[in-house]
């Protein structure tokens, strides 16, 4: 495949390496300093985009490949207030698009594991449920839009809750969730590529569900897999679709 790296940071670049070791060509690279310079017409020969950028630039750059009808994969997190209108203007043009808050096999396992989970726990009320996530102090968004995905997955199986709330742990006032709300605690430490919890507590006993990633190679490759999947694709499209647990 010939790809386009949208956004040429610390995941743009490993993503270049494994896809070339995978036998792909990096064809394009657009980055915040020469994204204005980018027209449709730089897309003749793209086969398809991958996208780890910044949450306002993944907008921009979803309605570029839209107009140069190259499919594309988005792996950057924090525009997901905006999925819905994305998955409609998708199509609506017969466009197509793979996103996922996180393409590591490991995390869409776990993704699975955790509705099973929240679903198993559902009868037991004396157990407490909570999210948290840890991240290196560079990342802009918060929660994590891994933690985003795990909260749905348990919001979809919990009788009590109904939304999920935030504490960024250090910054600003801290949020004490009603019985109606799960909360996500995310943390930002040093270099973390990505640590996420779920805690069932009770007066007697924590189950603790944990993923814990050792560096950013799990996501990249995921991602370059998603690229590969996409091919002769149309549609709107989840990291999820990817897998079937049976
Ligand atoms: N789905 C998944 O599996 C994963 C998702 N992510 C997500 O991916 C995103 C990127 O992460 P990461 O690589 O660590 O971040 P980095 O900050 O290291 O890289 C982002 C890059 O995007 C560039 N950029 C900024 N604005 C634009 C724009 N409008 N168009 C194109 N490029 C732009 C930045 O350039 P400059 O530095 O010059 O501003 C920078 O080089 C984040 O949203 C993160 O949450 C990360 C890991 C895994
Ligand atoms: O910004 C990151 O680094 C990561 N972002 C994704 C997220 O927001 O969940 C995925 C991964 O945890 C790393």
């Amino acid at each position: 495949m010939n790809i386009a790296l949208i956004g040429y940071g610390k995941m743009g670049r490993i993503i270049e390496k494994i896809a070339s070791e995978r036998g792909h060509t990096v064809a394009l690279i657009i980055d915040e300093n020469n994204r204005h310079e980018i027209i449709a017409d730089d897309f003749s020969d793209i086969d398809v985009a991958i996208d780890f950028s910044t949450p306002h630039g993944a907008l921009q750059n979803i309605n570029l490949c839209f107009e140069a009808d190259t499919p594309m994969v988005v792996g950057t997190t924090g525009w997901y207030s905006h999925l819905a209108e994305i998955e409609e203007k998708c199509k609506a043009g017969n466009k197509s698009l793979l996103y996922g808050s996180n393409f590591s096999i490991g995390v869409n396992v776990f993704f699975h594991i955790n509705k099973l989970l929240a679903k198993a726990m559902s009868p037991y009320k004396q157990y407490d449920v909570q999210v948290e996530e840890i991240h290196h102090t560079h990342k802009l968004d918060s929660p994590s839009g891994t933690a985003i995905t795990i909260a749905e997955g348990i919001l979809e199986h919990n009788d009590d809750k109904d939304e999920w709330v935030n504490n960024l742990v250090g910054e600003g006032d801290e949020i004490i969730p009603k019985k109606n709300q799960l909360l996500i605690e995310s943390h930002r430490i040093e270099e973390v590529p990505g640590t996420h919890t779920v805690l069932y507590s009770s007066e007697v006993d924590q189950i603790e569900f944990k993923h814990t990633a050792h560096s950013r190679a799990g996501f990249a490759l995921g991602a370059v897999i998603a690229a590969e999947w996409l091919q002769g694709k149309k549609g709107f499209y989840a990291v999820t679709d990817m897998f079937d647990f049976g």
